[in-house]
């Protein structure tokens, strides 16, 4: 039951520039947490959905999974989150909650009826759409909200909820402690991430971009290398040299030019999402042992842990706050890779 509306952006139809609109927010359920949202990060992915690059999508589009704010109401049967409280919401805000998956804390990959339900472009149990973090306010079922440890500003933090854990996880599962050589290609949103958390992990760190210009920016993120990939001579001079590769890159890649700079029994793990086929030559892999892989974002808990290692490593994205009134600017800078390294909604402007 819907009882009340909040202002947002939402996109009215595919590709169209997001205008200030008004949404409803259901009524506070048993579970239920009521957030009041202060910052949204824009997710290249929020682009790519807009833009209906990943298939179909369903408009009037609110975007928003990079959500920060502060608990103000909560549902009577609610135990872990208190009014008051600093939380934040991901990329999905409810699964089926039975399935091996959500069992094992995966719930991004839920194999439930409906699969999860995506924070925004999905539809919830109540069968109506859900809409995102671009608005003022949001109701969530407790299981799905995190909190923000005290020591990260909300706007700092907002970006942690995708571009973190979506960088976390990989990093995490694959290694990127002592000893080992990491390299990340592409340094927006996610990438500047990348580079925080696998130098806080411990990794030796190279950033692979496409030219030089953010070279100062990277090195004070934390990297120890920084290459340009326009440079035809770093593919010859990385050649068989890292543990793992992170590709962050939101457009297509030649991966067999990326494969041959692992090392025999490394891994090259895609968490950038162009939305078409990429063709690889099976001798890339087959040539060294070498492992291609994916990955999508991170369950409830690895999303905590990983909030919580940023918060014990001081470790934040670097942001550009902007008003509700300039979202349009903002995804055109970020298609232009104009942004450092991440665009956050004060959402009080909405
Ligand atoms: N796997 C997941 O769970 C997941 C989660 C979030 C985002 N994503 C995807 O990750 C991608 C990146 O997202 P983002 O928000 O960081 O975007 P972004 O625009 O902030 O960053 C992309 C970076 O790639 C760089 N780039 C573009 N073409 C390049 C090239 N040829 N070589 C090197 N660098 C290049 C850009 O300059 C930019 O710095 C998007 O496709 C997004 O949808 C995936
Ligand atoms: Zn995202």
């Amino acid at each position: 039951m819907t009882v009340t509306t909040v202002p947002a952006y939402a996109a009215p139809a595919p590709k169209a520039p997001l205008e200030r609109t008004e949404i409803p927010r259901r009524e506070l359920g048993e579970h239920d947490v009521l957030i009041d949202i202060a910052y949204a990060g824009i997710c290249h992915s929020d682009i790519h959905q807009v833009h209906e690059e990943w298939g179909p999508a369903l408009f009037p589009m609110v975007p928003g999974h990079e959500i920060a704010g502060t608990v103000s109401a909560v549902g009577s049967g609610v135990t872990r989150h208190q009014v008051g409280d600093r939380v934040g919401v991901g990329c999905f805000v409810d699964s089926c909650r039975e399935c091996e998956q959500c069992l094992a804390g995966t719930e991004q990959f839920c194999t439930g009826p409906n699969g999860n339900t995506g924070t925004y472009n999905s539809v919830g149990r109540d069968g109506e759409p859900t809409y995102g973090g671009y608005s003022t306010r949001i109701v969530v079922d407790e299981r799905y909200v995190l909190r923000i440890p005290e020591g990260i500003g909300l706007d700092v933090a907002a970006p942690l909820l995708c571009a973190g854990i979506t960088t976390y996880s990989p990093l995490n599962r694959w290694g990127a402690g002592p000893g080992r050589k990491v390299a990340v290609v592409g340094l927006g949103g996610l990438g500047h991430m990348a580079v925080q958390i696998a130098h806080a992990m411990g990794a030796e760190v190279t950033v692979l971009s496409q030219s030089l210009r953010k070279k100062d920016d990277g090195l004070a993120l934390g990297a120890d290398h920084y290459y340009a990939t326009a440079d035809p001579e770093t593919f010859g001079q990385l050649a068989n040299s890292f543990d793992l590769i992170l590709n962050t890159v939101s457009a297509d890649l030649d991966f067999g030019a990326y494969l041959r700079l692992l090392k025999a029994g490394g891994t090259m793990v895609q968490v950038g999402a162009p939305g078409h086929p990429v063709p690889v030559q099976v001798f890339s892999l087959i040539g060294g042992n070498k492992a291609l892989a994916g990955s999508m974002i991170g369950g409830i808990p690895e999303t905590q842990q990983m909030l919580d290692f940023c918060a014990e490593h001081g470790i934040g994205a670097q942001v550009e706050v902007i008003s509700a009134d300039r979202i349009n600017e903002a995804y055109d800078r970020v298609l232009t890779s104009d942004v450092r390294y991440r665009f956050v909604i004060d959402t009080a402007t909405i």
